[in-house]
Protein backbone atom coordinates (compact mmCIF):
# COMPACT_ATOMS: atom_id res chain seq x y z
CA UNK A 1 0.00 0.00 0.00
CA UNK A 2 2.68 2.25 0.64
CA UNK A 3 5.39 1.06 -1.31
CA UNK A 4 4.72 3.51 -4.68
CA UNK A 5 4.76 6.62 -2.25
CA UNK A 6 9.09 5.58 -1.65
CA UNK A 7 10.36 6.85 -5.02
CA UNK A 8 13.31 8.52 -5.79
CA UNK A 9 11.89 11.91 -6.67
CA UNK A 10 9.64 11.82 -3.55
CA UNK A 11 12.69 10.92 -1.35
CA UNK A 12 15.12 13.11 -2.21
CA UNK A 13 13.42 16.24 -1.09
CA UNK A 14 16.24 17.79 0.77
CA UNK A 15 15.08 21.41 1.48
CA UNK A 16 13.16 19.50 4.48
CA UNK A 17 16.19 17.88 6.05
CA UNK A 18 17.97 21.42 5.47
CA UNK A 19 15.44 22.93 7.64
CA UNK A 20 15.61 20.50 10.45
CA UNK A 21 19.57 20.34 10.22
CA UNK A 22 19.91 23.53 10.22
CA UNK A 23 17.97 24.11 13.33
CA UNK A 24 19.46 21.18 15.48
CA UNK A 25 22.94 22.44 14.47
CA UNK A 26 22.13 25.87 15.96
CA UNK A 27 20.67 24.66 19.00
CA UNK A 28 24.01 22.62 19.40
CA UNK A 29 26.38 24.96 18.40
CA UNK A 30 24.27 27.49 20.94
CA UNK A 31 24.61 25.41 24.15
CA UNK A 32 28.04 24.45 23.26
CA UNK A 33 29.62 28.10 23.28
CA UNK A 34 28.09 27.95 26.78
CA UNK A 35 30.68 25.44 27.37
CA UNK A 36 28.26 22.61 27.94
CA UNK A 37 27.94 19.36 26.79
CA UNK A 38 25.41 18.37 24.49
CA UNK A 39 23.43 14.81 24.18
CA UNK A 40 23.68 14.03 20.45
CA UNK A 41 21.12 11.16 20.70
CA UNK A 42 18.53 13.56 22.26
CA UNK A 43 19.55 16.67 19.05
CA UNK A 44 19.03 13.80 16.02
CA UNK A 45 16.13 12.09 17.75
CA UNK A 46 14.58 15.77 17.80
CA UNK A 47 15.89 16.35 14.09
CA UNK A 48 14.28 12.58 12.89
CA UNK A 49 11.00 12.99 14.49
CA UNK A 50 10.89 16.86 12.92
CA UNK A 51 11.94 15.16 9.50
CA UNK A 52 9.32 12.08 9.62
CA UNK A 53 6.36 14.23 10.68
CA UNK A 54 6.86 16.36 8.40
CA UNK A 55 7.95 14.03 5.15
CA UNK A 56 4.74 11.22 6.40
CA UNK A 57 2.18 14.32 7.69
CA UNK A 58 3.15 17.49 6.60
CA UNK A 59 2.67 18.94 10.25
CA UNK A 60 5.93 18.55 12.00
CA UNK A 61 6.17 18.14 15.77
CA UNK A 62 8.28 21.09 15.99
CA UNK A 63 10.62 18.98 18.91
CA UNK A 64 13.55 21.10 17.93
CA UNK A 65 12.04 23.97 18.75
CA UNK A 66 11.98 23.10 22.68
CA UNK A 67 15.16 23.99 24.58
CA UNK A 68 17.72 20.86 24.56
CA UNK A 69 18.44 18.88 28.07
CA UNK A 70 21.18 19.77 30.30
CA UNK A 71 23.64 17.07 31.61
CA UNK A 72 23.48 15.64 35.36
CA UNK A 73 26.15 17.07 36.58
CA UNK A 74 25.81 20.57 34.68
CA UNK A 75 25.28 23.88 37.06
CA UNK A 76 22.21 24.84 34.77
CA UNK A 77 20.58 20.98 34.82
CA UNK A 78 18.02 21.94 37.56
CA UNK A 79 16.69 24.80 35.31
CA UNK A 80 15.03 22.05 34.02
CA UNK A 81 12.24 21.35 36.05
CA UNK A 82 9.57 22.69 33.77
CA UNK A 83 6.45 21.64 32.50
CA UNK A 84 6.51 19.22 29.21
CA UNK A 85 6.40 20.55 25.76
CA UNK A 86 3.76 18.97 23.49
CA UNK A 87 6.57 17.68 21.31
CA UNK A 88 8.56 16.30 24.65
CA UNK A 89 4.82 14.63 25.56
CA UNK A 90 4.49 13.15 22.02
CA UNK A 91 8.37 11.65 21.82
CA UNK A 92 8.87 10.45 25.17
CA UNK A 93 5.27 8.64 24.99
CA UNK A 94 5.98 6.93 21.61
CA UNK A 95 9.57 5.70 23.28
CA UNK A 96 7.35 4.50 25.77
CA UNK A 97 4.63 2.55 24.01
CA UNK A 98 7.51 1.41 22.00
CA UNK A 99 9.36 0.10 25.39
CA UNK A 100 6.03 -1.76 26.14
CA UNK A 101 5.41 -3.63 22.98
CA UNK A 102 9.46 -4.76 22.88
CA UNK A 103 8.79 -6.59 25.88
CA UNK A 104 6.12 -8.72 24.63
CA UNK A 105 7.68 -10.58 22.19
CA UNK A 106 10.52 -11.45 25.06
CA UNK A 107 7.54 -12.80 27.38
CA UNK A 108 6.66 -14.68 24.69
CA UNK A 109 2.93 -16.31 24.90
CA UNK A 110 2.80 -15.34 29.00
CA UNK A 111 2.93 -11.55 27.96
CA UNK A 112 -1.08 -11.01 28.06
CA UNK A 113 -0.41 -12.56 32.06
CA UNK A 114 1.85 -9.20 32.48
CA UNK A 115 -1.00 -7.19 31.38
CA UNK A 116 -3.63 -8.40 33.13
CA UNK A 117 -4.89 -5.16 35.12
CA UNK A 118 -4.63 -3.28 31.42
CA UNK A 119 -2.49 -2.41 28.59
CA UNK A 120 0.62 -0.90 29.39
CA UNK A 121 0.71 0.96 25.99
CA UNK A 122 -3.12 2.44 25.93
CA UNK A 123 -2.25 5.95 28.42
CA UNK A 124 1.25 6.59 25.96
CA UNK A 125 -0.79 5.67 22.83
CA UNK A 126 -3.60 8.15 24.41
CA UNK A 127 -1.00 10.84 24.05
CA UNK A 128 0.42 10.45 21.09
CA UNK A 129 -2.96 9.79 19.01
CA UNK A 130 -4.16 13.07 20.41
CA UNK A 131 -0.98 14.26 18.26
CA UNK A 132 -2.06 12.18 15.51
CA UNK A 133 -5.60 11.76 15.20
CA UNK A 134 -6.48 15.15 14.42
CA UNK A 135 -3.94 14.86 11.32
CA UNK A 136 -5.48 11.94 10.11
CA UNK A 137 -9.20 13.45 10.38
CA UNK A 138 -7.86 16.30 8.52
CA UNK A 139 -6.10 14.38 5.66
CA UNK A 140 -9.62 12.17 5.73
CA UNK A 141 -11.82 15.22 5.60
CA UNK A 142 -9.67 17.17 2.59
CA UNK A 143 -9.67 13.95 0.36
CA UNK A 144 -13.18 13.25 0.70
CA UNK A 145 -13.81 17.28 -0.40
CA UNK A 146 -11.55 16.82 -3.18
CA UNK A 147 -13.16 13.86 -4.40
CA UNK A 148 -16.20 15.58 -4.64
CA UNK A 149 -15.15 18.46 -6.24
CA UNK A 150 -13.84 16.73 -9.15
CA UNK A 151 -16.88 14.89 -9.01
CA UNK A 152 -18.49 18.01 -9.38
CA UNK A 153 -16.08 19.05 -12.04
CA UNK A 154 -15.17 21.52 -9.80
CA UNK A 155 -11.08 20.67 -10.03
CA UNK A 156 -9.55 18.31 -12.78
CA UNK A 157 -8.55 15.13 -11.15
CA UNK A 158 -4.96 15.58 -11.75
CA UNK A 159 -5.22 18.64 -9.74
CA UNK A 160 -6.95 16.55 -6.78
CA UNK A 161 -4.12 13.96 -6.89
CA UNK A 162 -1.29 16.58 -6.09
CA UNK A 163 -0.04 13.56 -3.12
CA UNK A 164 2.01 15.29 -1.43
CA UNK A 165 2.65 13.48 2.04
CA UNK A 166 2.47 9.60 2.85
CA UNK A 167 -1.12 10.00 4.72
CA UNK A 168 -1.87 11.99 1.66
CA UNK A 169 -0.96 9.06 -0.42
CA UNK A 170 -2.94 6.63 2.11
CA UNK A 171 -6.44 8.25 2.30
CA UNK A 172 -6.63 7.94 -1.24
CA UNK A 173 -6.65 3.93 -0.81
CA UNK A 174 -8.94 4.00 2.08
CA UNK A 175 -10.36 5.64 4.48
CA UNK A 176 -10.48 2.89 7.44
CA UNK A 177 -9.36 5.09 10.26
CA UNK A 178 -8.01 1.80 11.85
CA UNK A 179 -5.89 0.85 8.84
CA UNK A 180 -4.54 4.70 8.31
CA UNK A 181 -3.83 4.85 12.14
CA UNK A 182 -1.65 1.79 12.02
CA UNK A 183 0.03 2.51 9.17
CA UNK A 184 1.25 5.67 9.73
CA UNK A 185 2.47 5.07 13.31
CA UNK A 186 4.03 2.00 12.05
CA UNK A 187 5.79 4.24 9.22
CA UNK A 188 6.51 6.67 12.14
CA UNK A 189 8.23 4.16 14.54
CA UNK A 190 10.10 2.15 11.88
CA UNK A 191 11.20 6.19 10.37
CA UNK A 192 12.17 7.77 13.34
CA UNK A 193 14.51 5.99 15.51
CA UNK A 194 16.67 3.69 13.23
CA UNK A 195 18.06 6.76 11.60
CA UNK A 196 18.66 8.34 15.10
CA UNK A 197 20.49 5.63 16.34
CA UNK A 198 22.48 5.33 13.39
CA UNK A 199 23.77 8.79 13.09
CA UNK A 200 24.37 8.41 17.35
CA UNK A 201 26.83 5.41 16.45
CA UNK A 202 28.23 7.00 13.43
CA UNK A 203 28.88 9.89 16.01
CA UNK A 204 30.32 7.43 19.09
CA UNK A 205 32.38 5.49 17.09
CA UNK A 206 33.96 8.81 15.00
CA UNK A 207 34.73 10.31 18.49
CA UNK A 208 36.64 6.76 19.57
CA UNK A 209 38.35 7.30 15.96
CA UNK A 210 38.89 11.19 15.36
CA UNK A 211 40.67 9.93 12.07
CA UNK A 212 37.92 8.50 10.50
CA UNK A 213 36.01 12.30 10.88
CA UNK A 214 38.65 13.16 9.85
CA UNK A 215 38.51 11.40 6.43
CA UNK A 216 35.33 11.94 5.86
CA UNK A 217 35.54 15.68 6.63
CA UNK A 218 38.07 15.97 4.06
CA UNK A 219 35.84 14.41 1.24
CA UNK A 220 32.41 16.50 2.49
CA UNK A 221 34.65 19.34 2.10
CA UNK A 222 36.17 18.95 -1.36
CA UNK A 223 32.81 17.32 -2.57
CA UNK A 224 30.12 19.89 -1.39
CA UNK A 225 32.66 22.61 0.50
CA UNK A 226 32.04 23.92 3.55
CA UNK A 227 28.77 26.39 2.74
CA UNK A 228 26.58 24.29 0.05
CA UNK A 229 23.69 21.85 0.97
CA UNK A 230 24.24 18.66 -0.24
CA UNK A 231 22.43 17.52 -3.91
CA UNK A 232 21.48 13.77 -4.47
CA UNK A 233 24.38 13.58 -6.97
CA UNK A 234 27.05 14.60 -4.43
CA UNK A 235 25.50 12.03 -1.68
CA UNK A 236 25.67 9.30 -4.66
CA UNK A 237 29.93 10.19 -5.04
CA UNK A 238 30.59 10.30 -1.33
CA UNK A 239 32.28 6.79 -1.10
CA UNK A 240 33.83 7.11 2.47
CA UNK A 241 30.51 8.57 3.85
CA UNK A 242 28.36 5.91 2.36
CA UNK A 243 30.77 3.57 4.18
CA UNK A 244 31.22 5.42 7.63
CA UNK A 245 26.83 4.88 7.49
CA UNK A 246 27.28 1.34 6.17
CA UNK A 247 29.99 0.01 9.07
CA UNK A 248 28.04 1.67 11.85
CA UNK A 249 24.99 -0.28 10.34
CA UNK A 250 27.11 -3.60 10.59
CA UNK A 251 28.27 -2.93 14.02
CA UNK A 252 25.18 -1.47 15.74
CA UNK A 253 22.35 -2.83 13.22
CA UNK A 254 19.63 -0.35 14.74
CA UNK A 255 17.20 -3.12 14.46
CA UNK A 256 19.04 -5.76 16.08
CA UNK A 257 16.26 -8.65 15.90
CA UNK A 258 13.91 -9.61 13.53
CA UNK A 259 11.61 -12.92 13.46
CA UNK A 260 11.01 -15.39 10.59
CA UNK A 261 8.80 -19.07 10.71
CA UNK A 262 10.01 -21.10 7.59
CA UNK A 263 6.76 -22.11 5.79
CA UNK A 264 8.03 -25.60 4.62
CA UNK A 265 10.63 -27.53 5.52
CA UNK A 266 13.72 -26.49 4.02
CA UNK A 267 17.68 -27.30 3.71
CA UNK A 268 20.54 -24.68 3.89
CA UNK A 269 23.43 -25.40 1.52
CA UNK A 270 26.81 -26.20 3.32
CA UNK A 271 29.39 -23.76 2.43
CA UNK A 272 31.87 -24.92 -0.21
CA UNK A 273 35.44 -25.94 1.24
CA UNK A 274 36.63 -25.77 -2.33
CA UNK A 275 35.97 -21.88 -2.44
CA UNK A 276 37.50 -19.30 -2.14
CA UNK A 277 38.75 -17.55 1.08
CA UNK A 278 36.44 -15.35 2.81
CA UNK A 279 37.18 -12.30 4.42
CA UNK A 280 35.20 -11.72 7.80
CA UNK A 281 36.04 -8.66 9.11
CA UNK A 282 36.34 -8.82 12.97
CA UNK A 283 33.48 -8.52 15.05
CA UNK A 284 35.03 -4.97 17.64
CA UNK A 285 36.56 -3.50 14.38
CA UNK A 286 35.42 -0.43 12.49
CA UNK A 287 35.74 0.73 8.90
CA UNK A 288 38.80 -1.68 8.11
CA UNK A 289 41.03 -0.24 5.60
CA UNK A 290 43.26 -3.60 4.55
CA UNK A 291 40.63 -4.71 1.49
CA UNK A 292 40.77 -0.57 0.57
CA UNK A 293 36.68 -1.32 -0.49
CA UNK A 294 34.18 -0.64 2.34
CA UNK A 295 30.87 -2.66 1.04
CA UNK A 296 29.71 -6.52 0.84
CA UNK A 297 29.42 -8.02 -2.53
CA UNK A 298 27.06 -10.51 -1.27
CA UNK A 299 23.53 -8.80 0.15
CA UNK A 300 22.88 -11.40 2.57
CA UNK A 301 25.81 -10.98 4.61
CA UNK A 302 25.01 -7.25 4.78
CA UNK A 303 21.51 -6.77 5.46
CA UNK A 304 20.36 -4.03 8.02
CA UNK A 305 17.30 -3.32 5.75
CA UNK A 306 16.69 -7.14 5.72
CA UNK A 307 16.15 -8.08 2.09
CA UNK A 308 13.69 -10.26 -0.25
CA UNK A 309 10.21 -8.92 -0.30
CA UNK A 310 9.60 -7.40 3.10
CA UNK A 311 12.94 -4.99 2.63
CA UNK A 312 12.64 -1.82 4.27
CA UNK A 313 10.83 0.72 2.37
CA UNK A 314 12.50 3.50 3.43
CA UNK A 315 16.74 2.76 2.71
CA UNK A 316 16.68 5.19 0.01
CA UNK A 317 15.09 7.86 2.20
CA UNK A 318 17.06 6.62 5.44
CA UNK A 319 20.69 6.87 3.49
CA UNK A 320 19.43 10.36 2.18
CA UNK A 321 18.96 11.24 5.52
CA UNK A 322 21.34 10.60 7.29
CA UNK A 323 24.19 11.19 4.87
CA UNK A 324 22.26 15.24 4.88
CA UNK A 325 22.53 15.26 8.50
CA UNK A 326 26.63 13.97 8.33
CA UNK A 327 27.35 16.40 5.62
CA UNK A 328 26.27 19.65 7.24
CA UNK A 329 27.97 18.01 10.67
CA UNK A 330 31.53 17.85 8.86
CA UNK A 331 30.53 21.44 7.41
CA UNK A 332 30.03 23.06 10.90
CA UNK A 333 32.36 21.05 13.47
CA UNK A 334 35.51 20.20 12.88
CA UNK A 335 35.90 17.65 15.87
CA UNK A 336 34.41 15.76 18.47
CA UNK A 337 34.82 13.88 21.81
CA UNK A 338 33.03 12.32 24.07
CA UNK A 339 32.24 13.74 27.32
CA UNK A 340 32.35 10.89 29.55
CA UNK A 341 31.27 12.82 33.14
CA UNK A 342 28.69 14.41 31.86
CA UNK A 343 26.78 10.36 31.16
CA UNK A 344 24.64 9.56 33.84
CA UNK A 345 26.43 7.42 36.88
CA UNK A 346 23.89 4.90 36.03
CA UNK A 347 24.25 4.57 32.35
CA UNK A 348 28.24 3.86 32.36
CA UNK A 349 29.50 0.63 31.74
CA UNK A 350 30.14 -1.60 34.54
CA UNK A 351 33.34 -2.48 36.29
CA UNK A 352 32.49 -5.99 35.39
CA UNK A 353 32.71 -5.12 31.25
CA UNK A 354 36.43 -3.83 31.52
CA UNK A 355 38.66 -6.66 29.43
CA UNK A 356 34.79 -8.65 28.11
CA UNK A 357 34.94 -10.08 24.74
CA UNK A 358 34.07 -8.07 21.75
CA UNK A 359 32.89 -4.87 22.18
CA UNK A 360 31.78 -4.82 25.50
CA UNK A 361 34.93 -5.19 26.80
CA UNK A 362 35.81 -1.62 24.51
CA UNK A 363 32.30 0.24 25.15
CA UNK A 364 32.36 3.84 26.73
CA UNK A 365 28.73 3.89 26.74
CA UNK A 366 25.75 1.12 27.28
CA UNK A 367 23.68 0.32 24.03
CA UNK A 368 20.03 -0.83 24.71
CA UNK A 369 17.71 -2.11 22.64
CA UNK A 370 13.82 -1.77 22.60
CA UNK A 371 12.16 -2.10 19.11
CA UNK A 372 15.50 -0.34 17.88
CA UNK A 373 19.15 0.50 19.75
CA UNK A 374 20.31 3.09 21.56
CA UNK A 375 22.28 4.76 23.71
CA UNK A 376 21.64 4.53 27.84
CA UNK A 377 21.59 7.75 29.14
CA UNK A 378 22.02 9.46 25.85
CA UNK A 379 25.68 10.11 23.88
CA UNK A 380 27.11 13.31 25.37
CA UNK A 381 29.59 14.98 23.22
CA UNK A 382 31.72 18.44 22.98
CA UNK A 383 32.46 19.50 19.44
CA UNK A 384 34.51 22.24 17.65
CA UNK A 385 32.85 25.05 15.96
CA UNK A 386 34.37 24.50 12.16
CA UNK A 387 35.99 28.17 10.58
CA UNK A 388 33.14 27.82 7.79
CA UNK A 389 35.53 30.37 5.65
CA UNK A 390 38.12 27.57 4.72
C1 LIG B 1 19.00 3.16 9.31
C2 LIG B 1 17.72 3.23 9.07
C3 LIG B 1 16.79 2.04 8.92
C4 LIG B 1 17.01 0.71 9.14
C5 LIG B 1 18.29 0.03 9.62
C6 LIG B 1 15.77 0.01 8.84
C7 LIG B 1 15.59 -1.35 8.95
C8 LIG B 1 14.40 -2.01 8.68
C9 LIG B 1 14.19 -3.43 8.87
C10 LIG B 1 15.24 -4.42 9.36
C11 LIG B 1 12.92 -3.69 8.49
C12 LIG B 1 12.21 -5.04 8.57
C13 LIG B 1 12.14 -5.71 7.24
C14 LIG B 1 11.53 -7.09 7.41
O1 LIG B 1 10.52 -7.22 8.09
O2 LIG B 1 12.12 -7.99 6.86
C15 LIG B 1 12.31 -2.44 8.08
C16 LIG B 1 11.01 -2.32 7.61
C17 LIG B 1 10.45 -1.13 7.26
N1 LIG B 1 11.03 0.12 7.26
FE1 LIG B 1 12.95 0.52 7.76
N2 LIG B 1 14.83 0.93 8.45
C18 LIG B 1 15.41 2.18 8.48
C19 LIG B 1 14.82 3.38 8.15
C20 LIG B 1 13.53 3.53 7.69
C21 LIG B 1 12.91 4.79 7.34
C22 LIG B 1 13.62 6.15 7.40
C23 LIG B 1 11.62 4.52 6.97
C24 LIG B 1 10.52 5.45 6.51
C25 LIG B 1 10.63 6.72 6.33
C26 LIG B 1 11.44 3.08 7.06
C27 LIG B 1 10.28 2.40 6.74
C28 LIG B 1 10.11 1.04 6.85
C29 LIG B 1 8.86 0.36 6.54
C30 LIG B 1 7.58 1.02 6.03
C31 LIG B 1 9.07 -1.00 6.78
C32 LIG B 1 8.06 -2.15 6.61
C33 LIG B 1 8.25 -2.79 5.25
C34 LIG B 1 7.27 -3.94 5.02
O3 LIG B 1 6.88 -4.60 5.97
O4 LIG B 1 6.93 -4.16 3.86
N3 LIG B 1 12.61 2.52 7.51
N4 LIG B 1 13.25 -1.43 8.20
Amino acid sequence: MTRPYFSRERISHFELFDRHAGLAIKKMKERLRGGHAVDFQDVVSRFTLDSATQFLFGKCVQSLEDPLPYAYNDPCAPQLTKAQTVAEQFAEALAEAQRVIATRPRAARVWPLLELLGDKSAGPMRVVDAFLQPIIDEAVAKNRAARAQVKNGAVGSEEAEDHRTLLDHLVKITDDPVVLHDETVNILIAGKDTTAATLTFAIYMMCLNPHVFEQLRAEVLGTVGSQRSPTFDDIRNMKYLRAVINETLRLYAPVPYNFRVANRDTTLPNSDPRGPNVFIPKGTGWLDERLGKYFAVNPSIFAPFNAGPRICLGQQFAYNEMSFFLIRLAQNFSGMELDLAAQPPDARPPPEWAGAEGRKGLEKVVPKCHLTIYVHGGLWVKMIEADRET
